[in-house]
């Protein structure tokens, strides 16, 4: 079983992390701030380019009552992998991922979503991601396999702005 990516808390290693950007005009569900409807995830990336997002779900995704619906984790994972892979200034679309849904995840509390790349051939970039509760504890575990399309990607992710979807 996969261990929590060894990244310290947000809050307390302010300066060891940078906010990944984001266009005012995003509309991605999971990161756009123009988006009304959308999670409005906003990433931070270690210097080991792993991405961090510290976040709640409100329960309007809710799917057991108390706990967020099975298909935003997946959402969240998948969200979570494309900016581990865009940290590194990849442009990649989510070509295969599973996930493992090891305790329900509570809406209305703070969550805390890891995401990192593990592996690379080519075109192709693995990745995994965690959703880990306020004390540290594994929820879910996903595992991703982007592939790389065009347009070309920026240089540097953090200074140059937008992602392709925002
Ligand atoms: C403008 C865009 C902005 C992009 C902006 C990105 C925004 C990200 C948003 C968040 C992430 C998402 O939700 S993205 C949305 C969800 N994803 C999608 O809608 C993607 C739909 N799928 C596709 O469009 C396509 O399948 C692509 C582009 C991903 C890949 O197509 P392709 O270029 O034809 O590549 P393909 O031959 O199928 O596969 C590439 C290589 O992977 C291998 N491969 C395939 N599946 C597997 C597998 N399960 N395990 C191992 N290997 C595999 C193949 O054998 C091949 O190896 P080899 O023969 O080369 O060795």
């Amino acid at each position: 079983m996969t261990k929590p990516l060894q990244v310290e808390k947000l809050t307390r290693y302010a300066d060891a992390v940078r906010k990944f950007a984001s266009a005012a005009q995003n509309r991605c569900f999971g990161c756009g701030a123009a988006n009304e409807h959308g999670l409005h995830l906003e990433f931070y990336l270690t210097q080991e380019l792993h991405a961090v997002c510290e976040t709640t779900v409100g329960d309007f995704f809710e799917g057991p009552k108390g706990f967020v619906h099975g298909g935003i984790i997946a959402t969240l994972l998948d969200e979570t992998m494309s900016k581990a892979v865009r940290a590194h200034g990849l442009v990649a679309m989510t070509r295969h991922m599973e996930v493992d849904y090891q305790r329900p995840v509570p809406s209305s509390e703070e969550i805390r979503l890891e995401g990192r790349v593990t592996r690379n051939e080519g075109r192709k970039h693995w990745t995994e991601a965690l959703i880990l509760n306020g004390h540290g504890k594994v929820l879910a575990h996903g595992k991703g396999l982007f592939i790389e399309v065009k347009p070309a990607p920026d240089p540097d992710p953090v200074k140059d702005g937008p992602t392709p979807h925002g």
